[in-house]
C-alpha cells in the first residue's frame, strides 16, 4: 500500500544513543554499507513528506549526509520534545496524518508501515504496531527472581506510530511533560489506539549487541553482488603515470584512449561486472572522441552512481596493481583515499596493493602495467 498524499513521516533521530555506546550516536553508525538513519529514511521513501529530527550538534552532518527531499528539524532533549518540534512544522501544511518512527528502527518493513496506514485509512485516530508478549514475565531483585507477573494483554510497542495530525499535535500541546512514546500521549488525551501487526525484526537499536543482530537480519535478506575487473595498459614515452587517481612521476607514461589509469579501469569494470552492466567500453566507447584523454574518475564515478541508482551500496573494493615500476607502496594510501572520495565510500572499505610478476611476462619486462580489482555491492 502506498502512503497517501496527505501523510508525512517523522523520523526521530535527535537522541545521543548513550546505551548503544560507540564513537558515534547510533543513528550515524554504519549498518552493512548504509547508515542507520539512511535506512530508516529509505523505508519511508514513499511518503510525500519526511521530517527528520536531529540534535543541533548533528545538523551539519545531517545536511551533508541526508540527501533527497527531507526536512531537517532541530530536536529537543527528550524524544517527546523532538516529536513536538517536528509536528509543529507540519501545522497548516495540508498534512492530515503523521507516521512517527524511531530513526533507530532501520529494519521496519513495508508491511508494518502499511498496517498502520491501513488502520488510519479505516478511520482510526491513532494506530501503532506491537507484538504480544510471549515470554513469561518475572520480577527480580539483585539477580534473584522475586515474583511473576501475568503477561495476558501485554504488548511490546514499536513504531511507526500513526495519528491524525490535529489529534497528536493537541496531545503534545496538552501534555508538555511528554511520555515514552506518542501512543501514551494519545491515550492520555483520550484517543483509542488501534494495535497493528509488529515484527520481531523491527527492533530498536538500543544496546551494543543490537547492531550484530540487525546485521544478521539484513545479511539474510541481502542481495550481495561480487564483480571483478582486469585491465592492461602498455608503457609509452612520457614522464608520469596516473594510477588509482594519483599522478606518479615516472620515466614512462601509460598508453590509452583516456588517461590510461589502469587501476581505476579495473575497479570500474568490477563494479559494472557486479551489476551485470557490461564494461567501461559499453558505457564510454573508445570510438567516441569525447572520451579521448578523459580523466578516469568520470568512469569510476559513473559506475558508483549506477550502483547506487540500482539500490546498491559499495561494500568494499580491492585493487591489485601488477608492475615492477613505479613502486606503489608509497602511494597506496593516497590512492585508497582518492578512490574512496570518488566513490563516496569510507576509505577503510577500499584497498590498494601491488605485486610484481617476478620479472616474468610483459609486466616483468616493464612493457606495461596490469591491474585486477574486486568489488562487492550490497542491497537490503
Ligand atoms: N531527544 C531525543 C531523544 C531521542 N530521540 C530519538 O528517539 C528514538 C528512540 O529513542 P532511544 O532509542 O531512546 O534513543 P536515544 O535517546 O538516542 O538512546 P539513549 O537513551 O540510549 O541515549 C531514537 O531514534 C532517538 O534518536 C530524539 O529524536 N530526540
Ligand atoms: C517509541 C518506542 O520505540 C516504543 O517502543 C520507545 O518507547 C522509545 O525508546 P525508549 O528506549 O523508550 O527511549
Amino acid at each position: 500500500m502506498t502512503i497517501p498524499a496527505t501523510y508525512a513521516a517523522i523520523i526521530t533521530a535527535a537522541g545521543r544513543g548513550t546505551r548503544a555506546g560507540g564513537d558515534l550516536p547510533k543513528q550515524w553508525r554504519d549498518l552493512l554499507g548504509q547508515t542507520v538513519i539512511a535506512r530508516s529514511i529509505a523505508a519511508f521513501a514513499d511518503a510525500p513528506r519526511i521530517v527528520v529530527t536531529l540534535s543541533p550538534e548533528d545538523m551539519a552532518r545531517g545536511i551533508a549526509q541526508l540527501s533527497g527531499p527531507v526536512t531537517l528539524v532541530a530536536g529537543g532533549t527528550t524524544r517527546s520534545e523532538s516529536v513536538h518540534a517536528a509536528l509543529k512544522t507540519l501545522e497548516g501544511s495540508g498534512v492530515t496524518h503523521v507516521l512517527i518512527h524511531d530513526g533507530a528502527r532501520p529494519l521496519v518493513s513495508q508491511a508494518v508501515i502499511a498496517g498502520v496506514v491501513q488502520a488510519l485509512e479505516n478511520g482510526a485516530v491513532a494506530a501503532a504496531p506491537a507484538l504480544a508478549v510471549t515470554d513469561a514475565l518475572w520480577r527480580a531483585d539483585g539477580g534473584v527472581v522475586t515474583g511473576t507477573a501475568p503477561r495476558d494483554g501485554l504488548y511490546r510497542a514499536q513504531t511507526p506510530q500513526g495519528f491524525r495530525l490535529d489529534a497528536i499535535l493537541a496531545a503534545h500541546r496538552d501534555f508538555p511533560e511528554g511520555a515514552a512514546d506518542d501512543v501514551e500521549l494519545a491515550l492520555r488525551a483520550g484517543h483509542p489506539v488501534t494495535v497493528t501487526a509488529g515484527e520481531d525484526d523491527n527492533l530498536k537499536l538500543t544496546w551494543p549487541g543490537d547492531f550484530d543482530r540487525a546485521e544478521r537480519i539484513l545479511g539474510g535478506a541481502m542481495d550481495i553482488r561480487l564483480g571483478n575487473g582486469f585491465d592492461v595498459h602498455a608503457f609509452t614515452e612520457g614522464d608520469h603515470v596516473w594510477l588509482c587517481g594519483v599522478r606518479i612521476a615516472h620515466d614512462k607514461a601509460l598508453l590509452g584512449h583516456s588517461d590510461a589509469d589502469v587501476g581505476m579501469h579495473a575497479l570500474t569494470d568490477a563494479i559494472y561486472g557486479a551489476l551485470a552492466q557490461g564494461d567501461i567500453g559499453r558505457h564510454f566507447p573508445p570510438s567516441d572522441p569525447q572520451w579521448k584523454g578523459a580523466e578516469s574518475h568520470i568512469f569510476l564515478r559513473h559506475a558508483a552512481d549506477l550502483a547506487r541508482g540500482m539500490g546498491f551500496a559499495i561494500g568494499n573494493a580491492d585493487v591489485t596493481l601488477i608492475c615492477e615500476q613505479p613502486k606503489i607502496g608509497p602511494h597506496a594510501g593516497a590512492m585508497q583515499a582518492e578512490l574512496a572520495r570518488i566513490m563516496d565510500v569510507a576509505p577503510d572499505r577500499i584497498s590498494v596493493k601491488a605485486t610484481t610478476s617476478e620479472r616474468l611476462g610483459f609486466t616483468g619486462r616493464g612493457e606495461g602495467i596490469a591491474a585486477i580489482a574486486t568489488a562487492t555491492l550490497l542491497k537490503g
